[in-house]
This record gives C-alpha cells, structure tokens and sequence, in this order.
C-alpha cells in the first residue's frame, strides 16, 4: 500500500493541472491513467479531429479555388498522409504531456484502472489500481480528486453488438478513406466527422434520430442541412431498428427510410460517464444520467472526493473541464454562474452561448432579437463565405444578454464576443456603441444590436 497526499484518478484536462499544482506546493500525489495521458480531447476527441478537419478544409478551399482565380489542377486527397499528419501532431502532444508527468517532483504516474474500493476506517481512501496485465497496487490518500470522464454511449439497437461498429476513437486509427461512411447520430461528433469524410471523398449518410444538430433553433438546422446536401451528404431523420453485416459492409434498418447499407458505421449518439469503472465500492452520489452530483466547489457526497470536468455533468466540453482544475485550485472561485460559450466545428462553425430562441420563448422574459443572414456581413461576402446567421437576443428590461447563435465564418471566435460580454455581465447596449473593426464578422454585433426587435 503506498499513501500519497492526493490521488487523481484520470489525465484528462483537470486532473494534471490539480495534480502538477499540488506536486509544486510539496504534496506527494499519483495520477493514475487506464488509457492515455490527455484524455479523451487530446487522443480521440478536439485535437485529432481539428487537425483531420483542417485537411478537409484546404480539400475543400482547393477545390474551389477557381472561383478565387487560382487554378490548382486536379484535387486529390492522400487519407493515409492526412491522418499520418494528425498522429504525429498528437502524439508529439502527448509526448510533451508524458514527460511532464514522468519528470515533475513529487508526483507518480501510474498507468491502470482505478477502483475505489471504500473507506473502512474513515482516514484514508484506498484506490485500487489494476493494469494491464492484471497487476495490482493499493494507494491511499485523505483526497481523491475524479477527472475520469465520459465514453461514446453505445445505443441498444438490435444487432449492433454483432457488427464491427466504429466510436471516434476506432475511425481515427483507420489508414483508409471509408467508400461509404454511416453515421448514427446527427450532433457534434456526427456532424463534424461527416463533412470531413465527404471533403475527402467518402460517400456519407447521416441518420439522424430527431434530425441534425437537434438542439438548435429550425433555421439553423435547415441552413446546416441545405449545406450539407449541397456537398452531397445524404442526412436521414430515423433511428435504426437492426443491424447487420452484409459482406464486406454493413446494413441498417430505419423503420422511417428502409434499408441503408455502407462500408463503415460509425456510433456517434451521445456520451455516458465513467463512473461505473470506479467499481460498486465508490459511495459517490450520481444524478438520473449517471454524473456525479457535486457542490460549487466540485465536493461530492462522499467527504474527500472531489469531481472534475465532464464527469459532474457541469460541462461537456474541454475548456469547462480545464476550468473545473482552474477553479478548484483558486478557491473561493466557484462554477456557479458560469456562462458556458461553445462551438461545433462543422464549417462554416457554429458558435452558441445562452438561450436559443426557444430557450428565449420559454422564460417568459421579454425578449428582443437582432439578427443578419451572413450574406449581409461584408467580411463574409469578400472571402464567399456567406452561409449562415449571426442572432442575438436581449432582455428588453435588464438590457442583459441572453443567448447568441452565430452560424458562419469564424463563429467559434467571434461568438466569444457575447460570451465574455454576458459573463461579465456587460449590457448590451455597451456592445453596441463599443468601436468594432472593419472588416470583421464582429462589427456586425452593433449594427445587430441597433435594430432589435421584439422576438415573435
Ligand atoms: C470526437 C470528439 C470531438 C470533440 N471535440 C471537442 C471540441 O472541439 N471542443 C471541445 O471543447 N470539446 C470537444 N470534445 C469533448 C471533449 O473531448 C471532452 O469534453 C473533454 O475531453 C473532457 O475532459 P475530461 O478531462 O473531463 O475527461 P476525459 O478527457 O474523457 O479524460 C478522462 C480520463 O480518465 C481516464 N479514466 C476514466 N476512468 C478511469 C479509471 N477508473 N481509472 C483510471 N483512469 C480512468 C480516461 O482514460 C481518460 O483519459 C470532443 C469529444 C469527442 C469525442
Ligand atoms: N465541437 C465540440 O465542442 C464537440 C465536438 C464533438 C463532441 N463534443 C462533445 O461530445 C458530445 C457527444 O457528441 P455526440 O455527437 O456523440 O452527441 P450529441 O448529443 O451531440 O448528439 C447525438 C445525437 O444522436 C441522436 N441519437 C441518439 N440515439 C440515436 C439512435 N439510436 N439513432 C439515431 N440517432 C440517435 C440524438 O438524437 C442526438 O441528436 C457532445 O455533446 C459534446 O459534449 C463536442
């Protein structure tokens, strides 16, 4: 049994950064990692698929490079080169990430499994660490502090188990473009690898329970639908009912469509929490979707454990679960009105924050709106980028924001601009006699906020 003065169960984005603090101030600590330090961002999730999107973007920009007078011949995509480019960006990440963890002072890396395996003596928990290769140690610390994170949520469709079905992580280490990639599930991660693996010339279908991008307001979802089916994405609304192997491929059948049949299907319906790997011991209270309930402060039910990043169901995204890390260690910060600002990197991105115009309808505020299509904005008009909308909704009486919705040329960016102005709690009509840029997407937030108009 070997006692440390924390354990951090998880190298995801807050438990290095709480682990590397507490090893600087004299603290003994083990991280302990069963997959890969970095997590899920930085192995199969933000990082790898951002570099696979940034070759799917200059297949795209080349093929239209006439229309910008520049003429580059025939377009095409080496899938091996493109993803050999983004494992050697990652694991060069990694790399960096490891040897910080290998050589900090005061703190071990230990790579296995963590259980927690009780408490029957009340000083100290005991975390059980299992290998690989089925070895195992016992270390025990009055803290424990959960980064362990979320895993695709497989869906229970009939037969699914029975094919060889692909999550992010497995379409990231193939070496071959897909001829005909299916994707169950129309959010981020669909969405997001769809357009990709279309720009590299796979044929795609999105089958999307509940339509594409789900969460959105009507107009977005149609803009983001048009788009996709002007690059010859096939998007069907259903859930599958079987699945089967059928040759070398794969068959789905949605009761709403018939039978769909591709080479490759990937699972993309949303995520679970990794709770359930801590084992049956671990005492930690969760609510009804499996996220451990914690306070302001990330404390959970159980005295000594502390919950950080997607696992307490406060964020889903890794710069809210590195600003759990951030926030724990700076008390008496707590994550109680944080304004979460997002991004889903199709492209044109989407940015969000706040209300949609739903959201808006049902708060029973009184609410005003501005918006401009993107062809309106004139940055966006000279690069021909002009899909998309740029929304922003107000409270007439407190004058505070309450959402943005920009779809278009750099939204991931330019939406920050209502994010900070609403967590700071800036009123709008600061923003609207602040003194923009020209060209930019963002100097359209005064022009948007000086013609609102009462939602409908
Ligand atoms: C394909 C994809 C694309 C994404 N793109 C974006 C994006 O562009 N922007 C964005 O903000 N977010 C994105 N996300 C979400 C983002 O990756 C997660 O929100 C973020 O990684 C959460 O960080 P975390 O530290 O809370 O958990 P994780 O990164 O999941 O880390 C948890 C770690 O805990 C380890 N672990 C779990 N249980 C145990 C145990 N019992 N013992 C030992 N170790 C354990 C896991 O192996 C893992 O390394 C994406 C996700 C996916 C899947
Ligand atoms: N840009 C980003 O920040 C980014 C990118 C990728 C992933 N992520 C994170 O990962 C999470 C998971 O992404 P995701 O795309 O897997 O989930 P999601 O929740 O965004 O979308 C899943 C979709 O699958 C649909 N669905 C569920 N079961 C289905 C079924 N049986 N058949 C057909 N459709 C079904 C749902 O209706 C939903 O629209 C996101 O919520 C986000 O937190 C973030």
């Amino acid at each position: 049994m070997v006692q440390y003065d924390a354990v951090v169960i998880g190298a995801g984005q807050a438990g290095p950064s709480v682990a590397f603090s507490y090893a600087a101030q004299g603290k003994r600590v083990a991280v302990v990692e069963m997959a890969q330090p970095g997590g899920t961002c930085l192995n199969h999730g933000c990082r790898p698929t951002k570099a696979l999107r940034a070759s799917a973007t200059v297949a795209h920009s080349a093929r239209r490079a006439a229309e910008f007078g520049v003429h580059v011949g025939e377009v095409r995509v080496d899938f091996g080169q493109a993803i050999g480019r983004v494992h050697t960006l990652i694991d060069g990440m990694r790399a960096g990430l490891q040897h910080a963890l290998d050589s900090a002072d005061n703190l071990d890396y230990v790579e296995g499994r963590a259980t927690l395996v009780g408490d029957p003596e009340g000083r100290a928990h005991r975390v059980l660490v299992t290998d690989a290769e089925g070895g195992e140690q016992e270390l025990t610390a009055p803290e424990v502090h959960l980064n362990v994170g979320t895993r695709a949520a497989i869906p229970s469709i009939d037969g699914l188990e029975d094919v060889a079905y692909l999550t992010e992580t497995e379409l990231l280490n193939l070496t071959e473009l897909p001829a005909h990639l299916v994707i169950v599930g129309g959010g981020y991660i669909g969405l997001e690898f769809g357009q990709m693996f279309r720009r590299f010339g796979s044929e795609v279908t999105i089958v999307a329970g509940g339509g594409i991008a789900a969460r959105e307001d009507p107009d977005v979802q149609q803009i983001l639908t048009d788009l996709f089916t002007s690059e010859g994405v096939t998007i069907v609304a259903g859930r599958p009912s079987h699945v089967r192997q059928e040759g070398d491929g794969i068959a789905l059948e949605v009761p709403e469509v018939g039978t769909i049949t591709g080479s490759h299907l990937l699972v993309a319906t949303g995520r679970r929490s990794n709770v359930d790997l801590l084992g049956p011991d671990s005492g930690l209270e969760t609510d009804e979707r499996g996220f451990v309930i914690t306070d302001d402060r990330y404390a959970t039910s159980v005295p000594g454990v502390w919950a950080l990043g997607d696992v307490n169901g406060r964020g889903a995204f890794t710069h809210t679960s590195y600003q759990d890390g951030d926030i724990y260690l700076h008390p008496p910060r707590t994550v109680a009105g944080r304004v979460t600002t997002y991004a889903m990197f199709t492209d044109p991105p989407l940015g969000r924050v706040g209300m949609s115009l739903q959201d808006a309808r049902d708060s029973g505020r009184n609410v005003l709106k501005g918006e401009v299509p993107m062809s309106s904005v004139s940055r966006a008009r000279l690069e021909s980028e002009e899909t998309g909308v740029m929304r922003v909704l107000v409270d007439a009486d407190t004058e505070e924001f309450l959402g943005a919705t920009i779809l278009g040329l750099q939204a991931d960016d330019v939406v920050q601009v209502i994010g900070v102005a609403m967590q700071a709690g800036v009123r709008y009509p600061v923003v609207r006699d602040a003194l923009p840029i020209h060209p930019t997407v963002s100097e359209f937030f005064p022009t948007i906020l000086g013609s609102l108009e009462p939602l409908a």
